[in-house]
């Protein structure tokens, strides 16, 4: 959607690991007050040399990969644009709305943004955990739907129990759960607290999502108290950010996840991992830390519910067949 990049189906993709990798660095490098240098700016100028300093070596290595998570994408579909190539992807309709001649303002704006969309993303809800969840949604799911197709996003309307599954994974575990700093343009005095201009501030995400005075029980996964006369704050507001910067990425962001959440419940039964004398392993919940946060991986069974949705999930292969990767050419190219 990004690129008009095709993924490699059968191994692991070089482009989504680089990806994750980036993502998984820019997690660690703004952990607040992980690192020194931004609190202290000024020792940016220390040496290489010094002893001490291996956080600039770190940086660097972290630099060289986003570059590269960056650069080898776009370039990809610079190549094939040169090609005559023009799939529609994010990048052909920059470049068809541009002109092929662009800036290089425009070209820097364009690798950072595509390199935002493609990067932007979610952890899937541990339906493992909350197993009563799933009964729930499968049944309303078999209700509405039947077992003879998957859900489009059409019955979004009428399959109210996902939909609050969607926006209770939002609130359980925000994937931003201290936004994104900012920093303050005037002194204020909030409750007696003097901030003063240029503080830089942390909204406590996680706190506003697990208040128990507006989400009681708040470590609960439950996504009926959204459902019903009395229906709590929808947690989205606020977890995709707020003012001009708020996320650009949020209705896409959250139909995708709605679709794969009502195709993934419809067909598949989550439970608990086993352990190598098939007994059930009880999952223990971890979050990692740092502006982006996930849940730690865990050991989980997912089989289709039955041979018949089997079927529908091969169906999917059938109907979208897999196109010829992309994986050869994006190895050739060297940033
Ligand atoms: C569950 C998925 C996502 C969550 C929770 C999320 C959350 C956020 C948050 C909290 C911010 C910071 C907003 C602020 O500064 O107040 C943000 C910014 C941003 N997001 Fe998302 N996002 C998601 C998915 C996406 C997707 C799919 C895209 C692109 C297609 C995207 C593109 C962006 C971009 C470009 C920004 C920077 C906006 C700016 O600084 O002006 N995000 N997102």
């Amino acid at each position: 959607m990004v690129y008009g990049y095709t993924i490699d189906p059968h191994k692991i993709d070089p482009l989504v690991s680089i990806a994750d990798e980036a993502l998984e660095q820019f997690a660690d490098a703004t952990v607040p007050g992980a690192w020194l240098v931004d609190i202290i700016p000024a020792l940016k100028y220390v040496p290489e040399w010094m002893p001490g300093t291996g956080w600039k070596q770190t940086g660097l290595k972290w630099r060289a990969k986003l570059m590269e998570a960056a650069g080898k994408p776009l370039k990809l579909a610079q190549n094939k644009i040169a090609r005559g190539d023009r799939t529609k992807s994010f990048v052909t309709e920059f470049y068809d709305n541009s002109g092929d001649e662009i800036s290089a303002e425009d070209e820097a704006a364009l690798k950072w943004v595509s390199l935002s969309m493609y990067a932007g993303g979610a952890d899937t809800v541990p339906m493992t955990l909350f197993p009563e969840v799933q009964l729930k949604a499968r049944e309303e799911i078999d209700r509405v739907i039947g077992t003879g197709r998957l859900p489009t996003y059409t019955d979004k309307d009428n399959l109210p129990y996902v939909t609050a599954i969607v926006t209770e994974a939002a609130r359980w575990h925000p994937v931003a759960p201290m936004g994104v700093p900012r920093a303050t343009i005037a002194d204020d005095v909030i409750n007696g607290y003097f901030i003063p201009k240029g503080a830089v501030v942390l909204p406590n995400v996680w706190w506003f999502t697990h208040d128990p005075a507006v989400y009681p029980d708040p470590m609960k996964f439950n996504p009926s108290r959204y459902l019903g006369p009395n229906p709590a704050p929808d947690p989205t507001d606020f977890t995709f950010g707020y003012g001009r910067r708020i996320c650009p990425g949020r209705h896409l962001a959250t139909a995708s996840i709605w679709l794969t959440v009502a195709r993934s419940l419809a067909v598949f039964k989550i439970s608990k991992g086993l352990d190598e004398n098939g007994r059930e392993i009880e999952p223990e919940l971890g979050f990692s830390p740092g502006i982006i946060s996930r849940v730690e991986p865990f050991k989980a069974t997912i089989k289709p519910r039955s041979p018949q949705h089997e079927a529908l999930i091969c169906q999917v292969e059938k109907l979208h067949p897999w196109e010829e990767s992309d994986v050869d050419e994006l190895r050739k190219i060297v940033i």
